[in-house]
């Protein structure tokens, strides 16, 4: 007896299933870890990459075998499944997502050509990251010169992208506010082969208030997953053109719940609660046919609002507890001895604020210190040795750029910056990350020691903290991530001071320790003789108190406005002027905006977004 057409229909999804559940099965089966717990014990040929692909990934990259997360994941995203993935910091999901674009693309029975358009798009959340992303894969396609790599972001100029997406790309990185300017305004911009749509970093391009923008962005594009099960409706199952949607993040948290509701179709958790899922009860608990509402209680038990985040295990992370008006003091007394201990290796320090990074930049490039009260200015050595750099979201274009590039090649260098270095960003040999302004979220934190402890490779980080804010380490402890103390005042004790024995410069306390005293005292001399610093000083510390204030929910309890003193906070930017007189100004600006919160009712759902 003949099939009824839905029983033909249903058998034929039953077996699409199966095949797939065999491929994700065969991941789960390749991600065996190898001996150093970083890399799979297997090929990349043998996730089923192209033979050629596998030889640029050698030869241009230097990759020999993949990661954990590359062997588990690669597989599922060839064979075409939507993916929610999850994996620690510097393990390797840049190609998680590359390889596979790379090898449908080239595989392709008829080359495609520019003029097919865009087949898959990258979104990022930082300028920085789309220059990373692309330059990988410029080196991959290397071979493959008829998939066209190309970039579209702020800060570019837009005619050039224009006429870039008019003789079109084959694989675009984008930023999401200048992606939605050119599907709006660039009527030459091509999509209509578009293939794969990539959230890189998802949770931080919500974060950062992108949310509206990628709704739209998918609306325009096609591919929420209202869009999707129509296009499923048309389009043939094995059709090259179907739709394919990856979200990554070394923290997945229930931020991205909604995006993963909205553009995600029946996918596959890689990395959630430290494995890959079950496959085959991932694949069936999760029936395409379901309405949204049943996936929003899904995906909500998937992605849970507590997570324990995922740190490289190598990583030594301290913490070190600093009273307000010695940060400065301890900051500098720290890096000193980091490059004193190892003057070949890079270190990034991160900011709350683009003035606070403007400040402290300026002030290691030009203060100079003895402790030796008699030498002359000129006598003085620099205090630090190794260059600096900073980098933040204030700066010119082309300096943001350029800072990247160079900070990528040294070899010794320091970094100061904001969170617009935190995401993604791949410097290489980075040895230590100091967070000297709290990162906020327990997500930040993690992303941030991500810069350093990659792929295996060792990492320390240090979390400055005020005696008030000590409550932020149960907050890190909620999530897995346990630091243990610095010692600070071991490191003071080995400083040299001019005239004085090693014992008389012992002190139980930070803020009277006599190095601390003399460098204070030093720091403060230097502001008031130049008025270009002091004004710097000045701008830093009024943005960093507005930014100390803008600490969101729990947050805010650990780091209270009411339990700083100004007048030490002003110390921290070396300043020597009556506090109350900084204070008075900021004390007015909040009480404006009190005013102004209480009026327009805004007080409880205020949410200040941080310029980094
Ligand atoms: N299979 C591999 N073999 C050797 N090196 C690799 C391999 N895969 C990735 N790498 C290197 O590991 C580093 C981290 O990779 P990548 O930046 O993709 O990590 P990530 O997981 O995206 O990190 P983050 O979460 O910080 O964005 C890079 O320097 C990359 O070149």
């Amino acid at each position: 007896m003949g099939m009824k057409k839905s029983e033909k229909g249903s058998k034929q999804v039953m077996e699409n299933k199966r095949n797939e559940n065999k491929v994700v099965g065969n991941a789960a089966s390749n991600a065996t870890i190898g001996n150093d717990g970083v890399f799979a014990s297997c090929s990349f040929s043998s996730l089923g990459l192209h033979p050629s692909l596998c030889d640029e990934l050698r030869e241009k990259l230097g990759f020999e075998v993949p990661t954990l997360v590359q062997a588990q994941a690669i597989p599922v995203i060839l064979a075409g499944r939507h993916a929610l993935i999850n994996a620690a910091t510097g393990t390797g999901k840049t190609v998680v997502y590359l390889a596979p674009l790379i090898h449908h693309l080239q595989n392709y029975d008829t080359r495609i050509q520019r003029s097919d358009g865009t087949f898959a798009l990258v979104l990022v959340p930082t300028r920085e990251l789309c220059l990373q992303v692309y330059e990988i894969l410029q080196k991959l396609l290397h071979r493959f010169h008829w998939i066209v790599p190309g970039y579209v972001m702020g800060g570019e100029n837009r005619s050039k992208e224009k006429a870039r997406l008019r003789k079109g790309i084959s694989i675009l990185i984008a930023t999401p506010g200048r992606l939605l300017d050119h599907l709006k305004n660039t009527s030459s911009f091509l999509y209509t082969k578009l293939r794969w749509i990539i959230f890189d970093e998802a949770d931080r391009i919500l974060e950062l208030g992108f949310g509206k923008d990628i709704q739209e962005i998918l609306d325009l594009l096609g591919s929420t997953k209202a869009a999707n099960d129509n296009v499923e409706n048309k389009v043939p199952r094995n059709s090259k053109f179907q739709r394919q949607n990856l979200l990554l993040s070394a923290t997945l948290n229930d931020k991205v719940n909604h995006l993963a509701k909205i553009s995600l179709h029946n996918p596959v958790m890689i990395g959630l609660e430290g494995k890959t899922r079950e496959p085959v009860s991932t694949i069936e608990s999760i029936d395409p046919s379901e309405s949204d509402e049943d996936d929003e209680v899904k995906y909500s038990s998937k992605i849970p609002t507590v997570v324990d985040y995922k740190i490289p295990t190598q990583l030594i992370q301290r913490y070190v507890k600093v009273p307000c008006g010695s940060r400065l003091a301890a900051l500098l007394s720290i890096l000193k001895h980091l490059f004193e201990r190892d003057a070949s290796q890079k270190v990034v320090v991160f900011f709350s604020t683009c003035d606070a990074v403007d400040f402290h930049y300026s002030l290691l490039s030009e203060f100079h210190f003895s402790t030796d009260p008699q030498t002359k200015e000129g006598d003085r050595q620099m205090f630090l040795g190794c260059r600096t750099f900073r980098l933040h979201g204030n700066m010119e274009h082309e300096d943001r750029r350029s800072t990247f590039q160079a900070f990528k090649t040294e070899k010794s260098a320091l970094l100061f910056s904001t969170d617009v270095s935190a995401r993604g960003l791949d410097f290489p040999k980075v040895r230590c990350i100091i967070q000297y302004d709290s990162p906020g979220e327990a997500t930040e934190y993690v992303h941030r020691v991500g810069r350093t402890a990659r792929l295996g490779e060792r990492g320390e980080s240090l979390l400055f903290l005020q005696p008030a804010e000590i409550d932020y380490l149960q907050d890190l402890e909620k999530h897995g991530v346990s630091l243990t103390e610095y010692p600070l005042l071991k490191v003071l004790d080995n400083f040299p001071l001019y005239g004085q024995n090693k014992l008389a410069k012992k002190s139980v306390f930070i803020d009277l320790h006599p190095w601390v005293l003399c460098l204070q005292k030093a720091l403060e001399s230097f502001i008031v003789s130049k008025p270009k610093m002091d004004e710097l000083a000045r701008k830093g510390f009024c943005s960093w108190v507005r930014a100390y204030t803008a600490h969101r929910g729990e947050l805010k309890r650990i780091f209270m406005i009411k339990k700083l003193h100004l007048g030490h906070v002003a110390k921290s930017f070396a300043l020597k002027q009556q506090p109350s007189l900084v204070g008075q100004s900021f004390q007015k600006q909040n009480k404006k905006r009190k005013r102004f919160e209480k009026k327009s009712g805004l007080s409880k759902r205020r949410k200040v977004p941080r310029v980094t």
